[in-house]
């Protein structure tokens, strides 16, 4: 059974920490960014690829330190991501992260990890977060491919269209949601999102 609990946050209203710069540090950011454009992070790591640079230059949100970690990094932290090739820092990190309760997640070492990064499918509006439960992040890899090709480009217009419906609706909530449910179960029956005819 998967017990993790899924939630979207708000990387442009939290301060998040993310120590390694190398390859898999240019991964995490990549991740936190093409969802979160305006993610506030500090990235920390002794040396900084020239790929992560080039990818951070002009982002404002994004601060950089290049020089070793140092326990005061982690104030005003609310989410930390490791992605060092330095098991004794991530150890003494994980350690930090408990006692200042802080969220912790350490790239590919799941026992260190508070939470996991999803694989994530994008079409507008929507999102939908895949998890194996860590069991196998290339299948979260081929299910987002696959979920993407089977939804439908307009699948975004249908949000905006429902959107506005749901503010023009008055009414109490009961009718609302009566309202609402009635409406989206007849848009599935006329648009056929499982089935290519
Ligand atoms: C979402 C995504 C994040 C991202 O990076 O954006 C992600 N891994 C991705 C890709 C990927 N990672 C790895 C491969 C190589 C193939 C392979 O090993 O299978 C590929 C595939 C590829 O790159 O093609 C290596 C790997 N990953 C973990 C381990 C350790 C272990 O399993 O013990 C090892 C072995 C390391 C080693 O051998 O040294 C563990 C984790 N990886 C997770 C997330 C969390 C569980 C997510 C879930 O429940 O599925 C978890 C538990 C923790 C975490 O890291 O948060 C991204 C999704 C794909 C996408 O959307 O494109
Ligand atoms: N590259 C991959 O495809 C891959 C795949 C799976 C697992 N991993 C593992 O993930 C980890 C990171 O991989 P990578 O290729 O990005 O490694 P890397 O060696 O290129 O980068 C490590 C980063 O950690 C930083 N760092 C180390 N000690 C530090 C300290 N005390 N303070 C601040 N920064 C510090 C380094 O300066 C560097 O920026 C490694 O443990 C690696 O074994 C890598």
């Amino acid at each position: 059974m998967n017990e993790l609990f899924p939630i979207y946050v708000k990387l442009a209203q939290i301060q998040t920490l993310l120590v390694g710069a190398g390859p898999v540090g240019l991964e995490k950011l990549q991740a936190m960014l093409t969802n979160s454009p305006n993610a506030n992070i500090h990235l920390v790591a002794e040396r900084i690829d020239e790929e992560v640079r080039a990818f951070v230059r002009g982002k404002d949100t994004i601060r950089t330190s290049e020089r070793a970690f140092a326990d005061t990094d982690i104030e005003g932290i609310d989410l930390i991501v490791l992605a060092t090739n330095n098991p004794t820092l991530n150890a003494h990190i994980r350690k930090l992260a408990t006692k200042n309760n802080v969220l912790l997640n350490v790239a590919d070492k799941p026992d260190l990890c508070d939470f996991y990064l999803g694989s994530v499918v994008r079409k507008g509006n929507l999102k939908i977060g895949i998890s194996t439960n860590g069991k196998s992040p290339t299948i979260a890899k081929r299910l987002k491919e696959f979920l993407h090709e089977l939804l439908p480009d307009e699948i975004d217009e249908t949000l905006d269209l429902m959107s506005q419906l749901r503010d023009e609706m008055k009414g109490d909530m009961k009718e609302k949601i009566q309202a609402l449910n009635k409406h989206t179960k007849t848009i599935l029956e006329t648009k056929r999102y499982d089935s290519p005819n």
